[in-house]
């Protein structure tokens, strides 16, 4: 399931409808106060406890999650930044009848609670709260944030200020960008999504587990897509694309090659030829281990076929409007994006999108927070994968994955999503020392 992204104004729409539809805002804030309060009993037992509450709701949550907390028999204590100004965080303090302690002068404890700030952060944080947040986490066994460390940009993943590294994150209603996006992502610890409620709908979205096309019992190879791959003058990452399309459920994978390449499997057809204005073809990959041989895209893009460039190919592409008319999913990493589409400022989220509409593409922007972009504001983010899948040749597979889905009729776009997702889990299933190679295995494990 695609879980929606929201940025922050998209959350106070939701949150603003709900309330204007009968909904009380403390009502929202005892949910997610409750909420957080849970997350944290399924995560650790009794121990002493410090929630730390700001001025605003996320504060107010944190008021509402104390009071939880000491009904579970946490020894809690709250202190506070600045009392709360708000209605809903005014209404929490009441409710809570525990003394409150200064901030600045709060003793560290084994659970930090950090309700200072949420999605309205809008700048960094005074030096003074910064160092001691910092050293209150830094000393804390399990350290928690509420809806976000305090310090993240909520739309972007910046960090306005670093607090250090949390174990968990509690977020409500929807996730929200930084939670998918470097670097606020690896500072979070495990992200639990509580269901207060209320939810929206969103062109950005996390990738969930595809819905993969059907086989057709009655079918024959060419149903399940065929993939044409271009080689270049490195052919073991050509191999290993054609490859992962193969197990990725292509039902014919060849490769033109101007030399027999040794050591691939013999099912993948090796030809001298470039046929490519054959109707039957899914999808043509072009990139993995191209080299220097600008001739060979352009081949490519004389093919009315969708096409996936990867890697080199990427580089030769020149100007991003050649791409008009093609059917293309592009999979850059920030070098290869940068050349193509030089330095476009804004958000990674932004980026991608604008480079999509410039070049009409489908972008999957790769890095340890892929998004995949399409030209009509549709945005992937993926689900967090293991960083052992930064290695050679991993982007190749994922070339090759994506280009077996398109092939078998996926959009562009789904086909992209459904790529890095399964990408991902294949990395998961592999373990840390996998090299790519073992990508190709454990993606048969995961089609099983
Ligand atoms: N949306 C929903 O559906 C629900 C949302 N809920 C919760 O509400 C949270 C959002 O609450 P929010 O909008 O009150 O913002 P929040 O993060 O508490 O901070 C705003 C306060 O901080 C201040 N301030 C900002 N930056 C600052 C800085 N650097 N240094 C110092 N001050 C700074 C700013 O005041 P300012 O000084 O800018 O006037 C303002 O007072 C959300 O994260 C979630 O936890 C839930 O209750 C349930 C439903
Ligand atoms: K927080």
């Amino acid at each position: 399931m695609n879980r929606p992204i929201l940025t922050a104004a998209d959350m106070r729409a939701v949150e603003r409808r709900a309330i204007d539809a009968g909904t009380e805002e403390t009502l929202l804030m005892e949910r997610a106060g409750r909420a957080l309060a849970e997350a944290v009993r399924q995560f650790i037992g009794p121990r002493d406890t410090l929630v730390l509450c700001g001025p605003g709701n996320n504060g107010g949550d944190g008021y509402v999650a104390a009071r939880h907390l000491a009904l579970f028999g946490y020894p809690v204590r709250v202190a506070t930044l600045a009392e709360p100004s708000s209605k809903a965080a005014r209404w929490a303090r009441a409710q809570w009848d525990g003394p409150v302690e200064d901030f600045q002068h709060a003793d560290a404890a084994p659970i930090v609670i950090d309700c200072l700030f949420g999605t309205g952060l809008d700048r960094e944080l005074q030096p003074s709260v910064s160092t001691r947040l910092a050293s209150l986490v830094g000393q804390a066994l399990i350290a928690v944030a509420c809806d976000l460390p305090s310090g993240v940009a909520s739309d972007d993943g910046r960090m306005l200020s670093e607090t250090g590294i949390y174990d968990l994150t509690v977020t409500f209603g929807a996730l929200k960008p930084a939670h998918r996006l470097m670097p606020a992502m690896e500072r979070m610890g495990r992200v639990v999504l509580a269901d207060i409620g209320i939810g929206g709908t969103s062109a950005w979205f996390e990738i969930g587990e595809p819905a993969l096309p059907p086989l057709n019992p009655c079918g024959h190879k060419y149903d399940r897509g065929l993939v044409h791959c271009l080689a270049g003058e490195m052919p073991g990452a050509i191999s290993l694309a054609a490859t992962a399309a193969a197990r990725a459920g292509a039902g014919y994978v060849r490769i033109s090659t101007s030399r027999p390449i040794a050591g691939i499997p013999a099912s993948i057809v090796q030809t001298g030829t470039a046929e490519l204005q054959d109707e039957r073809i899914g999808c043509i990959l072009v990139g993995p281990g191209l080299g220097q041989v600008p001739q060979v895209l352009t081949l490519a893009l004389t093919a009315p076929r969708p096409i996936v460039i990867d890697a080199d190919g990427i580089g030769q592409i020149g100007e991003p409007e050649r791409l008009h008319g093609h059917d293309v999913i592009l999979t850059p990493h920030e070098g290869e994006f940068e050349k193509l589409f030089g330095n476009l400022g804004g958000s990674k989220a932004e980026r991608a999108s604008a480079a999509s509409q410039r070049s009409q593409a489908v972008v999957v922007l790769k890095g340890p927070d892929t998004l995949v972009a399409a030209p009509d504001g549709r945005m992937g983010f993926a689900p967090p994968a293991p960083p052992w899948l930064a290695t050679a040749g991993s982007g190749d597979v994922l070339a090759g994955i994506i280009a077996a889905l398109r092939a078998r009729g996926m959009t562009a776009f789904d086909a992209a999503c459904a790529g890095v997702w399964l990408h991902g889990r294949a990395a998961e299933r592999a373990g840390s020392a996998m090299i790519a190679d073992d990508l190709l295995s454990a993606i048969s494990a995961i089609l099983r």
